[in-house]
């Protein structure tokens, strides 16, 4: 049983709705007389009166795609709603992010004012078989935002982006766009889904099968590890709303960042609550990080200490671990100097389960690009394997489904900073099914059936959300 309403969403009679639209608009007129039609990109924005949701909002719109963002570290949450700017496309030479890509987007980033953020996805793996619900993402996408709603703290601010001279030229249209913003009550945004169906990609046997055949190249092949990954397609009666869900599952996940993606209103939306970041860049500065190992937290105060104890001095676990951090520090040496890696991983304990964690430092040579970085670092082997290439052509070879966006890399540049999650805890919301993805790491010594568990303590957060 699945009642899904979004809360908290302040209605009009709280929020003068007219207001904030008279005046965004204001800011709008002015901007595009004194931009003048020179080519540029330019943000205005006016402080809304009231404190809102941003996922609430954001739901509500009409204008696609819609991204979301709560962040794991701040008290910041992003609504982006409608693109002043979108790029999308296919794979090029296998790289995540062409490098011609790459080099299009450079100047973009160069220019942006301060407080615009370039947002960006990618596939798991470019070149791979793609199924039809994964279309519309394209293999990577990068866009600047139409309509941003920031909540920082108790202030909300919405922003409009113009990029000139298209938007100055066709400003009536972009006035038109601020007069169907609302800020509405939601508690109308409900569904009884039930579900009916729970199909697995792979079944329980063939996964065995999978997981044996991978432990077996370990041992004859240049393969050391490979991250399987599985698919649950929990079908329902009617259809789901994804923002709801996502909502509940982001209250069952505090440490973790949520994030939504959806290029088209009517079609699938991608969701989750992840606890690993690809990486995080602040003019020179980056911070990355292994995670990689798991057990789940215990019932009991006594379970949960040697379920810690048991993580933190498994061979198995720190091996699975160790692959992640020397990945790492292979991908970043050509980028970086003062690559800092600490002697051994610490535990991160999440809600539901835990993972050994290595926080990494380095400094980055001067310019370097965040998808530069991006391109560097994914797939790591917590998602991937080692080395790369074998483990990508495992997956790609026993793996039976689409990865689309999970286990790829989401997030946001501006001129000097970036952040770029590791899109795994996620799931695919397409009108009445919900496809759960999730993973874990085979490596020598792997056994298929605890495998197969490890991944469903992994799902145990959208299980939670789905119950709530
Ligand atoms: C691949 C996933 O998680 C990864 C696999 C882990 C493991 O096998 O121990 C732990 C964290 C992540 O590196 C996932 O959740 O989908
Ligand atoms: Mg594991």
């Amino acid at each position: 049983m699945i009642p899904l309403s979004l809360v908290s969403a302040p209605s009009d009679d709280r929020i003068d709705a007219d207001a904030v639209r008279q005046a965004l608009r204001a800011k709008v007129r002015q901007a595009v007389q004194s931009m003048n039609g020179v080519k540029q990109v330019r943000a205005v924005s006016v402080k809304v009166p009231v404190a809102i949701d941003p996922l609430a909002w954001g739901a509500v719109q009409t204008q696609a795609p819609f991204v979301y963002w709560r962040s794991r570290t701040t008290d910041s949450t992003y609504a982006v709603v409608g693109a002043a700017r979108q790029w999308q496309g296919e794979a090029g030479s296998g790289e995540t992010v062409p490098a011609s890509v790459v080099e299009r987007l450079a100047p973009w980033l160069d220019r942006l004012p301060p407080a615009v953020r370039l947002w960006g996805g990618a596939r798991f793996d470019p070149t791979s078989e793609r199924e039809a619900a994964w279309a519309d993402f394209g293999a990577w996408t990068f866009m600047l935002p139409r309509f941003t709603l920031h909540r920082s703290g108790s202030t909300t601010r919405l922003h409009a982006t113009l990029v000139a001279p298209h938007d100055t030229a066709a400003h009536e249209a972009l006035l038109r766009q601020i007069d169907a913003l609302r800020f509405p009550n939601i508690p109308d945004a409900h569904t009884d889904a039930h579900r009916i169906r729970r199909t697995d990609r792979p079944t329980r046997a063939e996964w065995m099968r999978q997981v044996r055949a991978a432990v077996q190249s370990i041992r004859s092949t240049d393969l050391r590890k490979v991250v399987l990954a599985r698919a649950v397609d929990l079908h329902f009666d009617h259809a789901l709303m994804p923002w709801a869900l996502l909502h509940r599952l982001q209250q069952e996940t505090p440490q973790c960042t949520a994030f939504g993606w959806q290029p088209k209103r009517s079609g699938p939306a991608f969701i989750g609550a992840t606890p690993e970041r690809l990486f995080r860049m602040h003019g020179d500065t980056l911070r990355t990080e292994a995670i990689a190992g798991t057990r789940p937290r215990g019932a009991t105060p006594a379970d949960d200490a040697m379920l810690r104890h048991e993580l933190l001095t498994s061979d198995k676990d720190r091996r699975e671990h160790a692959f992640v951090q020397d990945a790492i520090a292979d991908a970043l040496a050509p980028l970086a100097t003062d690559v800092n890696m600490p002697d051994a991983p610490s535990e991160l304990a999440l809600q539901r389960k835990r993972h050994l964690r290595s926080e990494i430092t380095a400094t980055l040579h001067e310019s370097t690009s965040p998808l530069n970085v991006l391109n560097a670092l994914h797939p790591t082997p917590a998602v991937g394997g080692t080395p790369t290439r074998t483990a990508r052509a495992f997956i790609r070879e026993h793996e039976s489904f689409d990865r689309g966006w999970y286990a790829g890399p989401v997030g946001w540049m501006t001129q000097d900073a970036a952040e770029m999650l590791v899109a795994i805890r996620s799931a695919l919301v397409d009108r009445d099914t919900l496809t759960l993805y999730s993973g874990a790491g085979i490596v020598e010594g792997s056994d298929p059936a605890s495998e197969w568990d490890e991944i469903e303590n992994k799902l145990a957060d959208f299980k939670a959300a789905l119950e709530r």
